[in-house]
């Protein structure tokens, strides 16, 4: 297996007393996107400062496209594209223009600038709107020509902190699926920071939680959700056209598999040990019910929060008020 394009070992910060990155671990490999999930003052920012050598490790070393980050910031800079959270450009500039002069500072040669500047913003789905003033343009836009000034000198690793905000649900969408797209085309590795659970789910292949300075969970949400709910027992969601009838519950519950039954309208919930949903199906056909759908319930990144905080949150005091903070900040804000 190639080795990994971004690794970090016993990663450390410590600013006086406070040890905003504390000891980090982690691997990440060429062509993945990477959600980077945490609270305000969770560390995020700081690993990011390290591995781009905009600031030195306590300890621990970050090593990046084959670099050490703190030793050799330069040729890091060169394979990573990072996009902060509020992009700024030249309103009175198009976008070509600003592309024009961030390929240059980059120093992507004169004769080539022009040609690499529309590629780009045709990649990024701004071909229409080159020759526009940047003050013209919507939260939206405004990203996209962000992600252009990162892409333009051909990364290898792009990390973009909160891309999608401010943008509507729609326009979230796109980019997102732009992301996926460019990093399935091209390889490329996406580190995306971000507190909208949702939006991490859909694109990411895998996300990290940080909490006080710690990485508390990685992995991807199926095996999260396989390690947090392993004990859980099977439940089935079977919608039905018809109305339940009253002695339903107890007939279901006479089923020896059956250990829990909970009727909500036209929607039941059964649980039980094991997959009976084959056997549960005939039973209710017999009954006369018409069946609409049968999925079994699986868990998201919500779930994952929720079950995270309430194991970590009496374990680990120093980070219980960032938790808590967390929690709030991620169920209001996704709203
Ligand atoms: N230059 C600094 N000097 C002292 N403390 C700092 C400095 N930079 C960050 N910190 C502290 O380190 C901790 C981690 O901050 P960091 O910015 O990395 O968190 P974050 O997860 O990126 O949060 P946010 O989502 O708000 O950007 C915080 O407690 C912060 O106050």
């Amino acid at each position: 297996m190639e080795a990994p394009i971004i690794e970090l070992k016993g990663l450390t910060k410590c600013y006086r007393s406070l040890r905003a990155v504390d000891n980090l671990d982690l691997a990440i490999h060429k062509g993945e996107i990477f959600g980077l999930l945490g609270p305000n003052g969770a560390g995020k920012s700081t690993t990011i400062l390290m591995m781009l050598g905009l600031t030195e490790p306590t300890s621990g070393t970050a090593t990046v496209c084959g670099f050490n980050a703190t030793r050799d910031p330069i040729p890091v800079k060169r394979k990573v594209g990072y996009m902060p959270d509020n992009v700024g450009f030249y309103n009175n500039m198009t976008a070509l223009e600003n592309l024009v002069y961030i390929g240059r500072l980059n120093g992507i040669p004169e004769h080539e600038v022009k040609e690499r500047a529309r590629d780009t913003l045709e990649e990024v789905g701004l071909a229409g709107a080159l020759n526009k003033r940047a003050a013209t343009f919507s939260r939206g836009m405004k990203q996209r020509l962000g992600l252009a000034d990162v892409l333009i000198k051909r990364p290898e690793v792009i990390i973009l902190d909160e891309p999608t905000l401010g943008i509507d649900p729609s326009g979230v969408k796109d980019f997102l699926t732009l992301i996926k797209q460019l990093s399935r085309q091209q390889g490329l590795t996406v580190l995306l920071s971000s507190h909208h659970l949702h939006q991490v789910q859909q694109v990411c292949d895998r996300v990290g939680i940080f909490v006080g300075g710690k990485l508390l969970a990685e992995g991807n949400i199926d095996a999260l959700a396989g390690n947090l709910f392993s004990s859980e027992p099977f439940v089935v969601e079977i919608a039905v056209k018809n109305v339940a009838p009253d002695t339903l519950k107890t007939d279901l519950l006479a089923i020896d598999t059956v250990k829990k039954v909970h009727i909500n309208d036209q929607l039941l919930q059964i649980s039980g040990d094991t997959d009976i949903t084959p056997e549960l199906v005939r039973f209710l056909v017999q009954k006369g019910m018409d069946i609409t759908g049968v999925q079994r319930r699986t868990y998201g990144l919500d779930e994952i929060y929720e079950r995270y905080f309430e194991t970590n949150l009496n374990e680990n005091s120093s980070s219980e008020k960032s938790s808590g903070l967390f929690q709030r900040s991620f169920f209001r804000k996704r709203k």
